[in-house]
């Protein structure tokens, strides 16, 4: 496990039509072990700013922390799963899964059967050997997310990872999560539209503005742990939930 510190990062693009300021001095700390969710407005740069944690993207300013070391514009230090579960559909369920050793030339034989031994934990017992097509989405999911876990870094990002899929498969997903969470011992930045999705699994919630992205609320979520769906009729759940709805529709207002 390992802290994560997001510290006054600037982003900007050009464009045709001139430079638009995505993110403007954004800062953000995770602690080791915990789980924080970011919800924002479509385009306020969630994506961008995952992008330069994981050294896709340089800031304009800022820097990006890990453990204490600078590791701003560095690859390969965090996992990151993107927006789509981007599965190579030529490979096994397992190929796949072992992927990022494969191409950081580590030992294969021992991920693969790692990735095995972890199949029916990820609800693929059986599937090992299947290729991406012949899987449901929530299957590939999973299957994405086994490939996230199998990269062996402290630190995960998760991009909107249940986001495509259809309500019942999504709550499933997020049980699955939450049931499987305990084990994994990682720090976690997880992207979400979807405010259930953040008070059922986060530890504390980033709220942002409309771009450009600064942060419009950061909230604790005090239910208790191990935390299941049902949580959704609580009480407190209902207030957090709607005082989130409040500070996202009064930055959609202002957008
Ligand atoms: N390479 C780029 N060049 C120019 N503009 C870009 C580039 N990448 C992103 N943008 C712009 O930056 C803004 C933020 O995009 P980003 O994808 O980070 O938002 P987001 O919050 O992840 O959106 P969503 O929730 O819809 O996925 C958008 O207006 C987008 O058009």
């Amino acid at each position: 496990m390992a802290t994560l510190e997001i510290r006054a990062i600037r982003k900007t693009f050009t464009t045709p039509t001139g430079p638009v300021v995505v993110l403007d001095g954004l800062n953000m700390q995770v602690a080791a072990g915990e789980f924080v969710a970011v919800i924002g407005p479509s385009g306020s740069g969630k994506t961008t700013l995952f992008n330069i944690i994981a050294g896709l993207e340089t800031p304009d300013a800022g820097a990006v922390v890990i453990d204490g070391n600078d590791v701003t514009g560095c690859r390969g230090q965090v996992a990151y799963m993107p927006q789509r579960d981007a599965l190579l559909p030529w490979l096994s369920v397992v190929e796949n899964a072992v992927l990022a050793t494969v191409v950081q030339g580590g030992d294969v034989a021992a991920a693969r059967r790692e990735a095995r031994a972890l199949l029916a934990d990820f609800g693929l017992q059986g599937w090992g050997d299947a290729r991406p097509a012949m899987l449901s989405g929530g299957m590939r999911q999973r299957a994405a997310f086994l490939r996230t876990v199998l990269w062996h870094r402290p630190v995960m990002l998760l991009d909107e990872p249940f986001g495509a899929l259809d309500a019942l498969t999504r709550a499933q997903l997020q049980q699955w999560l939450l049931s499987l969470w305990d084990r994994l011992d990682r720090t976690v930045l997880l992207v979400t539209h979807d405010i259930d999705e953040a008070i059922i699994l986060a530890d504390r919630i980033y709220v942002l503005t409309p771009r450009p992205a600064r942060i419009a609320l950061e909230v604790r979520v005090e239910l208790p742990r191990p935390r299941s769906y049902a949580l959704v009729t609580d009480q407190a759940f209902a207030r957090l939930k709607r005082q989130l709805q409040a500070v996202l529709m009064e930055g959609e207002r202002y957008a």
